[in-house]
């Protein structure tokens, strides 16, 4: 495969919902590369997580949602580049920061002692509870305990409340006997900790070596922190005093002080651990913390300059995403009445976000959007400028939400099941549309469906998602020829396409396993004809099929038995020619 630029680099990405104080993991763990002009499916059932794994990286969670680990790297150059005035204000800033550093960086001279001041504390502190090794047996064996808790429950929910009433009530039993176990065990290290803590408390001679020991520490941290602080610490402040305004500046006054300020705290707290802030990745981490680290570049007398690395994951502030959700990001949904406001026309519409986005007058955003009319196909564009959304069809509406979508020329398209609302021969033309105008305006395709058929007209490379984790990842002509997950099977087994006449459409048993608990294993197990022991033990890694082709199944373990894919997706190749009349 030709090398591509990646665009979008997603690594170990977990998105969590709190809902009613619990906590549902809706994606966990997923790593995906998107690239430059691609047309990527994600696919998989309803609740796979297709929506909220686009939703993480287009800025648009539900406000119960957040992203609880992971990265989102976005690679434009555009976005990174950043310049900002130095007036007066801007060097009063730039001024008491470095002040502020200078002063700070004198723990750095003291850090060695500092943290040999931590360790005496956690050395107390851990006299007062389980040592290391107690804590951690304690843990494995509440862990266990609570595997096999999970282990039995999902067990009991595959069980049939008709036919196998002995094996729920056995199950039952053994949940119960489980939580008395882990609830004494809790209780037996709750009383442990008690009593190390007052063995401690009453222990007066290393209660006296603990005070002798600290004030040595102490005293000599003061002194290490009184010394003048070097040259190159002072110019290296510099550096940094820039790269904290060039990360705030584009805040306005109030906020940018505010960050400012948390950003020299952070930075405090380096400068005592002795974090080493020479080094570009830990700069990075440090400001991470609480926003985009800005890396200085140059200066001039009216600004400054910088690059940053942007992280979608950790965007938070509303005039970020402004930049972009709508201009780099675009997304198209499945009913475009969603997205069209019915009491405004439909040439309002689109030159209100070409002007807003584009900063161009209203006369020549009317003309930028005749042409996205027309480009989208919209027969007569001028007279049909003044309808309103319910004056079109419902093809002729998806097209217009593609014209405001594509009015900003974003970078990355999202097609959130865009066709599923049309009928067959406009679903043919939208998807033809769409990727047609991606040879003119070069974006790159997103596109989420459930439906494996629609991946064959439009994608160059398929996302399998299952359970919140992408199970399979391949180019279209691997997936479809050489698909490897059971789940795969089974959702190209059930393509409609392939059913033959007088013959039962294939389809998926069972239900998929809930979000809010532990995922013990391969989450497809309970569902998986192919099942081996070990999937309801350990969770498969992703295996390599081939420089593009990737699978989340043990069966793909050199030792793993050999199993042949399903009889009626074994001629999937003819089969759909013969259904796509290709
Ligand atoms: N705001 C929310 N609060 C709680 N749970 C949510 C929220 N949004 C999504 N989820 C859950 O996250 C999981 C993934 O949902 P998602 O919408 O991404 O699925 P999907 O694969 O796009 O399915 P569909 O095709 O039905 O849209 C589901 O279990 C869903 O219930």
């Amino acid at each position: 495969m030709e090398k591509k630029n990646v665009l979008l680099s997603v690594k170990d990405l977990e998105v969590k919902f709190r809902v009613r104080g619990r906590i549902l993991s809706a994606i966990r763990g997923v790593s995906l590369d998107i690239y430059e002009d691609e047309s990527i499916a994600i696919v998989g059932e309803s609740g796979a997580g297709k929506s909220v794994f686009t939703k993480a990286f287009a800025g648009m969670l539900d406000s119960n949602g957040f992203v609880s680990n992971g990265s989102i790297i976005f690679n434009d150059p555009e976005l990174s580049d950043t310049v900002v005035k130095l007036n007066s204000t801007a060097w009063k800033f730039i001024n008491s920061y470095k002040k502020q550093l200078d002063e700070n960086s004198r723990l750095e001279l003291g850090s060695a002692t500092y943290r040999k001041m931590l360790e005496l504390e956690s050395e107390m502190r851990e006299k007062s509870t389980l040592s290391a090794a107690d804590k951690e047996k304690e843990e494995k064996e509440l862990h266990a305990l609570k595997v096999k808790r999970t282990e039995t429950f999902n067990k009991k929910q595959t069980l049939d409340p008709a036919k196998e009433k002995a094996e729920i009530k056995a199950a039952a039993a053994e949940i119960k006997k489980l939580d008395a176990e882990i609830k004494a065990l809790e209780k037996a290290t709750e009383q442990k900790i008690k009593e190390h803590k007052n063995a401690v408390a009453h222990d007066a001679a290393y209660q006296k070596s603990y005070q002798e020991r600290m004030e040595k520490l102490k005293k000599q941290y003061a002194e290490e922190t009184s010394k003048d602080i070097s040259d190159s610490t002072k110019k290296r402040n510099e550096t940094l005093a820039k790269e904290v305004y060039l990360s705030v500046g584009r805040y306005k006054f109030k906020k940018r002080f505010k960050m400012g300020k948390g950003l020299i705290a952070e930075l405090k707290k380096a400068m005592q651990l002795g974090v080493d802030l020479n080094s570009e990745e830990e700069r990075n981490q440090v400001f991470g913390n609480v926003t985009f680290r800005v890396r200085y570049l140059d200066e001039n007398s009216e600004r400054l300059h910088g690059t940053c690395i942007i992280n979608l994951a950790q965007v938070k502030d509303q005039n970020d995403w402004g930049q972009i959700r709508g201009k780099k990001i675009a997304t198209v949904f499945q009913d475009p009445m969603t997205s069209l406001n019915p009491i405004i026309t439909i040439g309002k519409q689109i030159t209100s976000i070409i002007m807003k986005h584009q900063g161009c007058s209203e006369v020549e955003a009317r003309g930028k959007a005749l042409e996205m009319m027309e480009k989208v196909g919209i027969p007569n564009a001028e007279a049909r400028f003044d309808d309103y959304p319910f004056q079109y069809s419902g093809g002729m509406r998806q097209r217009i939400v593609i014209a405001i979508a594509l009015s900003c020329q974003p970078k990355i398209l999202i097609c959130d099941e865009p066709t599923t609302a049309l009928d067959v021969t406009i679903q043919a033309q939208i998807l033809k549309l769409i990727k047609d105008l991606q040879k003119e305006y070069h974006y790159t395709i997103v596109f989420i469906t459930h439906d494996l058929g629609v991946v064959a007209n439009i994608a160059d490379r398929v996302a399998v998602l299952y359970a919140g984790q992408i199970i399979e990842l391949a180019t279209v002509e691997e997936l479809f020829y050489d698909p490897r997950h059971p789940y795969t099977w089974a959702l190209l087994s059930s393509l409609p396409q392939l059913a033959e006449r007088n013959t039962k459409l294939y389809s998926i048993t069972g239900t998929p396993p809930s979000l809010y608990n532990k995922i013990v294993g391969d989450s497809f197990a309970p569902r998986n004809p192919y099942c081996l022991k070990i999937d309801t033990l350990a969770e498969p890694p992703m295996f390599k099929v081939t420089e593009t082709h990737y699978a989340k199944t043990w069966l793909l373990e050199p030792n793993a038995p050999k199993v042949e894919k399903p009889e009626i997706i074994q001629d999937i190749h003819e089969k759909l020619l013969r259904a796509y009349n290709i």
